[in-house]
């Protein structure tokens, strides 16, 4: 994993249009929730465009190394991958034999630490530096309401940073649990906690976070009711739930799809086709906040694959205008924003984001790291304790960074990426210290856009 590799830097810069068609790897979010309830319910779950990056690798290992059963199969004849699962049945998941290795990956350790909580088994989580520093605590404090048991060794409990060993717990204790936090990962790990739980667990959401893990869970044939409560959601899931196998089809990540839409706005001449796009309203603001700026997306063959709404995406370069970016949206583009600074140090006038307190605690502190990294290749920036106010170029290249001087990217896939776009518009590109964490989310980012600048099809 991209941790224990040493850093792979690179110089990113202009090289002409972006053209022809690209098609994004599958959901990160929604493959991650397909291993894990596929590797929940008896028989066999079949799942093509399955994200193959290193974040979903490792939710698959913790799986197996807790019973189930997961294999890459061959290609298809339109040279798809398969993965095969066969699952343990909810409550049957094994006693692990050593730590699960995290790697770089929050979304991981939260959903798992949910199913461990239920299960009569103990497990050790690790991760790297990058991991080993993001908050726990978020979901130690739900968990352990329902009886699971969380030690830190070495330091304190009241820090909830990783290593932590976890003792689950069954039966566990069904709660209603309100989120502190807008954050998808908090509620799905109390759901999915809430699966081999006998009785009703309900999870109050005052702001509505991504709604890949309600959707797959009542795909797997769980009880789940959605309502409504004084403006909050509020998510009921029935215990000790039996989940059927599935056949999955991941739609392509619009997490991923952002760099490649910003690139082709932002580099003059591009018209770029991105191929089976993910759309669910929760997650796709981007697009929304990118063509308020004036940018020209256009979506192509709206569909559903998966029982998520899908399109192609032709995006044509565009002059962006700055803008005052709601702080509702946040939840439904909150990886989004490190490339939509990019987009905006190119703008007209100013753009200001406000409410972005949660970027702090990704993989890295993103609103820090992007303030330094825009400013080293030339961005005029100013950061503020929950947001950037950006003032563009209005189109001009940004000058890029230093001869001897590199971003750093601390570990975050999502800053190297953003970057790299920053690269493509700059006089004198754009120098990443490590390219490495790209591939924890999107490991053929840099084949595909040596291939959109080439225009080749897809
Ligand atoms: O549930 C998920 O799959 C995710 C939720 C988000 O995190 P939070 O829930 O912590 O906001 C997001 O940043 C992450 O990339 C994936
Ligand atoms: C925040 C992210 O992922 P995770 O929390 O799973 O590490 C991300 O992919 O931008």
């Amino acid at each position: 994993m991209s941790h224990s590799n040493p850093p792979t830097p690179r110089r990113f810069a202009a090289s002409g249009p972006l053209t022809g068609r690209v098609a994004v790897p599958g959901d990160k979010s929604i493959s991650h929730r397909a291993i894990m309830l596929g590797a929940l319910a008896v028989g066999e779950t079949r799942v093509t465009g399955l994200l193959e990056g290193e974040d979903v690798l490792a939710t698959a290992a913790a799986m197996r190394a807790m019973g189930a059963t997961i294999v890459r199969q061959a290609r298809n004849e339109r040279g798809e991958a398969a993965w095969s699962i066969h699952g343990v049945g909810v409550g049957g998941l094994l006693q692990p034999t050593q730590a699960l290795d995290m790697g770089n990956s929050g979304t991981s350790t939260r959903l798992l630490m949910g199913l461990v909580a239920s299960h009569p088994i103990r497990a050790m989580f690790t991760g790297d530096a990058s991991l080993s520093k993001r908050p726990m605590g978020r979901v130690i404090e739900p968990l352990s309401q329902m009886g699971a048991a969380f030690e830190a060794s070495g330091q304190a409990l009241g820090g909830g940073r990783l290593p932590l060993m976890l003792r689950g717990i069954s039966p566990a204790v069904p709660i209603t649990y309100r989120l502190p936090v807008a954050s998808a990962q908090v509620k799905s790990a109390v759901l999915l906690a809430g699966l081999n739980t006998a009785g009703i667990t309900t999870v109050i959401e005052p702001v509505p976070t991504r709604d890949h893990s309600e959707r797959m869970l009542r795909g797997f044939g769980a009880k789940l009711e959605v309502g409504e409560d004084a403006g909050a959601r509020v998510i009921r899931i029935h215990g000790e739930a039996e989940l059927t196998p599935q056949v999955i089809t991941v739609p392509g990540d619009p997490s991923s799809a952002a760099f490649f839409a910003v690139a082709a706005l932002l580099v003059p001449g591009s018209d770029l086709v991105i191929a089976n796009v993910g759309l669910n309203p929760t997650r796709a603001a981007l697009f929304d906040v990118l063509r308020q700026m004036g940018g020209s997306i256009e979506e192509l063959d709206r569909r559903e694959v998966g029982g998520e709404p899908v399109a192609d995406l032709r995006v044509r370069h565009s002059i962006l205008t700055g803008i005052d970016v709601d702080p509702m949206v946040v939840p439904a583009m909150v990886d989004e924003f490190p490339v939509l600074f990019v987009a905006a140090a190119l703008a007209q006038g100013t753009t200001t984001t406000k409410g972005l307190d949660e970027l702090r605690v990704k993989e890295s502190d993103r609103i820090t790291a992007m303030a330094d990294a825009l400013t080293l290749a030339g961005a005029r920036v100013e950061e503020h304790e929950d947001g950037l106010t950006i003032e563009g170029t209005g189109g001009d290249l940004l000058r890029g960074t230093p001869e001897y001087e590199w971003v750093t990217t601390h570990l975050d896939h999502r800053i190297a990426m953003s970057m790299a776009v920053a690269g493509l518009a700059s006089r004198d590109g754009v120098q990443v210290d490590d390219t490495g964490p790209i591939a924890t989310s999107f490991p053929t980012f840099e084949a595909l856009l040596s291939r959109a600048m080439h225009g080749e099809p897809a």
